[in-house]
C-alpha cells in the first residue's frame, strides 16, 4: 500500500492528467469496489449477424484546403438525405448561414479548431460525419478526430487542384492510414478543368487515383455526370436538383467514356490482382466485379476513386453519397486497436462487437447551456441511457443521464447506441481523451499517458474585473485539450499556460479573446526546461531550531539518483519521473512524519537549484533519520527533507534539459539550401531530406528555443510556400553556454522560477 500510496501522490503533485501505469487504479477501482473479470483473451469476435448490422453504418470526415466548398457540400449533403429543410449557402443573402458553417477563427487561420459532428440517413445508410481539426500542432485532437473516422472524402476544387492545405490533410490521411474518396468540386467554374486536378493528385500527392466518373460539360455547360462503371448518365433535375435522373449516355460522351474506363481498369490492375487478370486477357470487366475492385483497393488504402460536379450547382453530390456506401468501410472493416491497462498497456485488436464489453471514447467535449456535452464513439458493446459506465482515467463510475444524436447545434435523445455508432452524452464529467467501459475490463483506446508541455507563456487579463470569465475559460480548454495546462507563479502571481507550441498556445489566448470576451496581457512565451542529475549523491540534514517555547526538530539521513534507464523514453510522454523510497528501519521517525517528509521531497524536486526548473527522473532514499519527541512535528520533517534534497542536488551532478522537436519543412526544391543553412544556424540535426515532386522535405530535430518566430522566417525565405510542422521528441542536455546564459539569468533574478529563458 505503501507503493501505490505514493504513486497516488505523485500523480497528484504532478496534477497532470497523466496517469502512470498500475497502480492508481487498482487505489481507486478498489475504493469504488469495481469487480474485474475480464481480459483480452475472452473477448470473441463479431458474429456474421453484427457484422451485417454494422456494414449499414459509416463514420466518415470531409476535409480539404479551406473554401474548397467543404461547407456547401456537407449543406448538400444534409439537404438530399432529408436531414435540413432547405439549402443556405456560406454567407448566402437569406443571412442563415450553413449548418456546418465553422468559427470564425478557424475561418480567418485556414484551419479547423473545434469539430462539429452531424447524422444523415442515405439509402440503407447510416452516415456519422465528422469535422476534423486540420493541424497537427493540435496532434492529440487530430489524432483523436481521426481515430474515430473510418473513412473520409476529400474534397479539392476542380479550378484550383491540390492547395497549400490539401497537402497537409493528404498528410494527415496518409499518416492515420484514412481510407478516402476523392470529390472534384467546383467544376461550374471557369477554367475548372478536373483532369488536371486528378493529374495533380498523382504527382503532388501519389495517390493511385482515377475517375469512376466523367463530368457531362465544364463551366456554364457542366449539366451531369456518367459513371464509369455502369456506363449510365445522370442528370440532376429539380429546383434543388434533388432529382437524379439516369439517360442514356449522350454519344458525345461515349468514346471518352470508354477511355477513362479503361484507364480506371488499368490503375486498378496495379493494385489488385483479379482486376490484372483481367486486364492482361483483355476481357470486359463486368460492373460488380470492378465495384468490389474499387472497394477492395480503397480500403487497402491502394487506391482512391474520383467523384465530381457542383455542389453549389447541386450537381453529382447524390452520386458521392452512394460511393461512400459503396467504397468506404464499415466500423467493422478497419481495425481498432486498444490498450490492455492490465498488461502493461500492450496494444490489441478490440472487436467492433455490439454485444462485447463496453468501450467508448471521449473524443470531443463542449461546454453548453445544459453542462458538459460529451463526444463518445463507441468501439465495443451498447450503453443505455441510465447504466454506470466507468472512466478509465480516474475509475469513478458515472451514470448517464441522457444519450443524444448530435446533429451540429441541435441533438435528438435516444435510449441505447452500440458498437460502431457516434453519440453524445450529457452532463458527465470527463476530460477529452478518456475512455469509459462497463467495469468488466479494464481497457483504454488511447495511451492514458500525455505528452508534457514544452512551452508556456504568463497570461493575464487587461481588466480585472474580467477575471472571472478569464478563470473560466481556462477550465474549460483544460479539460478540452490535455495537452493545455494552466499553473501559477506563486512568486510572481501570474497565470502560466503552457502548450505543445507557440501556436497552440496563440490560439487559446485568441479564444479567450473572442469566445470570453477577455483581452489578456500576454508574456514572451518561455521553453519549458527540465532538470535532472547524473549520479548519486548523499544527504544527511538536521533541521534544528531553538526560539523559545516548543522548537522544531527534524533529520534526514538517504541519498538521491538518477533512475535507471528503462530503456523507453520517459520524458517524451508520462509524467517527469520522481519516486521516494522509504527504507526507513526501526522507529527513528515515526510513521505520521513518513507522509510529510515524502511531500517535502517532492517539493524540492518541483523546482531544481540550477534555475527552478521542475527536475526529473530523480529517486529518493530515505534510509535514516532522527526525531525529537518534543520538538518533531510535520513542518519541522517537510523543511529537513527540502534542505536534505537540496544539500545532496549540488553534488549529483545537476545539468538542464531543453525540449528537442521533430521538424519537418516542406518547400519546393529550389530553396532547399537557403532552408538548410537557416535549420543549421538554429542547431538543427538534419535526419533527412527526399524530394517529392517538385517538393523538398527535410525532417530534422531543433531545440524548440530556437525555433520562436520560425513560421514567418520561412514564410519569408520561400515567398509563402514552404509549410512546416513540429512535434515535440525528447528533453536534451543544452550547451554550456546556454546553461551558463541560463543559471546567470536565474541568480540575477535572485532565483525566481521561471525567469530563466533564453
Ligand atoms: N462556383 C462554385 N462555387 C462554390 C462551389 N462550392 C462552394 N462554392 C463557393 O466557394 C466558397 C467557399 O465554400 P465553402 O463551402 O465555405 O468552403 P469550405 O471548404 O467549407 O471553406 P472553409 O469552411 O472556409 O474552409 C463559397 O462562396 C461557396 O459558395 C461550387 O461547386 N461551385
Amino acid at each position: 500500500m505503501r507503493r501505490g500510496l505514493s504513486i497516488l501522490s505523485r500523480a497528484v503533485l504532478l496534477s497532470s492528467s497523466t496517469i502512470s501505469k498500475g497502480g492508481i487504479y487498482e487505489c481507486l477501482l478498489f475504493k469504488y469496489g469495481i469487480f474485474i473479470n475480464q481480459n483480452v483473451s475472452t473477448l470473441t469476435d463479431v458474429s456474421p449477424a453484427e457484422r451485417e448490422q454494422l456494414s449499414h453504418t459509416r463514420n466518415i470526415g470531409i476535409s480539404a484546403h479551406i473554401d474548397s466548398g467543404k461547407t456547401t457540400l456537407t449543406e448538400r449533403i444534409l439537404f438530399y438525405t432529408g436531414k435540413i429543410r432547405d439549402i443556405h449557402e456560406v454567407k448566402g443573402k437569406d443571412g442563415v448561414g450553413a449548418k456546418m458553417d465553422s468559427m470564425e477563427l478557424e475561418r480567418e487561420k485556414g484551419i479547423t479548431i473545434q469539430s462539429a459532428a452531424t447524422y444523415c440517413r442515405w439509402k440503407d445508410k447510416q452516415i456519422n460525419i465528422i469535422d476534423t481539426p486540420g493541424h497537427v500542432d493540435f496532434t492529440i485532437e487530430v489524432e483523436r478526430a481521426l481515430r474515430v473516422l473510418d473513412g473520409a472524402i476529400m474534397v479539392l476544387c476542380g479550378v484550383g487542384g491540390v492547395q497549400s492545405q490539401s497537402i497537409t490533410v493528404d498528410r494527415q490521411m496518409k499518416r492515420y492510414d484514412v481510407p478516402r474518396v476523392v470529390f472534384i468540386n467546383k467544376l461550374d467554374r471557369m477554367g475548372a478543368n478536373p483532369w488536371r486536378v486528378i493529374n495533380m493528385a498523382r504527382d503532388k500527392l501519389r495517390l493511385n487515383a482515377a475517375a469512376v466518373q466523367i463530368p457531362m460539360g465544364l463551366e456554364e455547360h457542366h449539366a451531369g455526370v456518367v459513371d464509369l462503371i455502369d456506363r449510365k448518365a445522370y442528370i440532376f433535375e429539380g429546383p434543388k436538383g434533388e432529382t437524379v435522373t439516369a439517360i442514356e449516355v449522350p454519344t458525345d460522351f461515349k468514346a471518352d467514356m470508354e477511355a477513362r474506363r479503361k484507364e480506371l481498369v488499368e490503375r486498378l490492375s496495379e493494385v489488385d490482382d483479379e482486376i490484372a487478370d483481367l486486364f492482361l486477357s483483355e476481357a470486359e470487366v463486368p460492373p460488380d466485379v470492378l465495384h468490389a475492385a474499387v472497394r477492395r483497393a480503397t480500403l487497402a488504402l491502394k487506391f482512391q476513386p474520383v467523384f465530381m460536379g457542383s455542389a453549389f450547382k447541386n450537381k453529382g453530390v447524390q452520386l458521392l453519397l452512394d460511393g461512400v456506401s459503396r467504397y468506404l468501410p464499415s466500423p467493422t472493416d478497419v481495425s481498432n486497436r486498444a490498450l490492455a491497462l492490465d498488461e502493461n498497456e500492450a496494444s490489441f485488436q478490440l472487436p467492433c462487437s455490439p454485444s462485447g464489453p463496453f468501450v467508448g471514447l471521449a473524443f470531443k467535449l463542449e461546454e453548453g447551456r445544459y453542462g458538459q456535452l460529451t463526444y463518445l464513439r463507441i468501439y465495443s458493446g451498447r450503453v443505455k441511457k441510465g447504466d454506470y459506465i466507468i472512466n478509465m482515467s480516474n475509475g469513478k463510475k458515472v451514470r448517464v443521464p441522457r444519450l443524444v444524436r448530435m446533429h451540429s447545434d441541435e441533438m435528438e435523445d435516444i435510449n441505447a447506441a452500440s458498437a460502431g455508432d457516434i453519440v453524445a452524452i450529457f452532463g458527465v464529467d470527463c476530460a477529452s481523451g478518456d475512455t469509459f467501459t462497463d467495469g468488466t475490463q479494464r481497457f483504454a483506446m488511447t495511451s492514458i499517458r500525455v505528452p508534457e508541455p514544452v512551452m508556456s507563456l504568463a497570461l493575464i487579463p487587461k481588466a480585472p474585473e474580467q477575471m472571472g470569465n478569464f478563470m473560466k475559460a481556462l477550465t474549460r480548454f483544460q479539460k478540452e485539450d490535455p495537452t493545455f495546462r494552466v499553473s501559477s507563479n506563486s512568486e510572481t502571481g501570474e497565470i502560466i499556460i503552457s502548450g505543445m507550441g507557440e501556436l497552440h498556445l496563440e490560439i487559446y489566448v485568441e479564444r479567450m479573446r473572442r469566445e470570453y470576451n477577455v483581452e489578456c496581457e500576454v508574456g514572451k512565451p518561455k521553453v519549458s526546461f527540465r532538470e535532472t542529475i547524473r549520479q548519486r549523491a548523499e544527504f544527511n540534514y538536521t533541521h534544528k531550531k531553538q526560539s523559545g517555547g516548543s522548537g522544531q526538530f527534524g533529520r534526514v539521513i538517504g541519498y538521491i539518483e538518477p533512475l535507471p534507464d528503462t530503456g523507453e523514453q520517459v520524458s517524451t510522454e508520462g509524467p517527469r519521473r520522481f519516486e521516494f523510497d522509504n527504507a526507513l528501519q526501526g522507529n527513528d521517525i515515526p510513521p505520521e512524519f513518513h507522509p510529510a517528509i515524502e511531500k517535502g521531497f517532492a517539493e524540492a524536486a518541483n523546482s531544481g537549484a540550477l534555475i527552478g526548473a521542475p527536475v526529473e527522473n530523480v529517486r529518493v532514499v530515505l534510509q535514516d533519520g532522527a526525531s525529537h519527541p518534543v520538538d518533531s512535528n510535520e513542518l519541522a520533517f517537510r523543511v529537513a527533507a527540502i534542505q536534505g534534497f537540496r544539500q545532496a542536488y549540488q553534488n549529483a551532478s545537476p545539468i538542464i534539459l531543453e525540449p528537442i522537436m521533430k521538424v519537418e519543412v516542406t518547400i519546393p526544391s529550389e530553396y532547399q539550401g537557403t532552408i538548410m543553412g537557416d535549420l543549421n544556424r538554429r542547431k538543427g540535426i538534419i535526419m533527412d531530406s527526399t524530394t517529392s515532386g517538385d517538393d523538398c522535405i527535410i525532417q530534422c530535430e531543433v531545440p524548440l528555443n530556437s525555433m520562436f518566430g520560425y513560421s514567418s522566417v520561412l514564410r519569408s525565405n520561400t515567398q509563402g510556400k514552404g509549410e512546416y510542422s513540429m512535434a515535440y521528441s525528447h528533453h536534451s542536455p543544452v550547451t554550456r553556454d546556454l546553461e551558463e546564459e541560463l543559471t546567470t539569468a536565474f541568480s540575477k533574478s535572485g532565483g525566481r522560477a521561471g525567469s530563466a529563458s533564453a
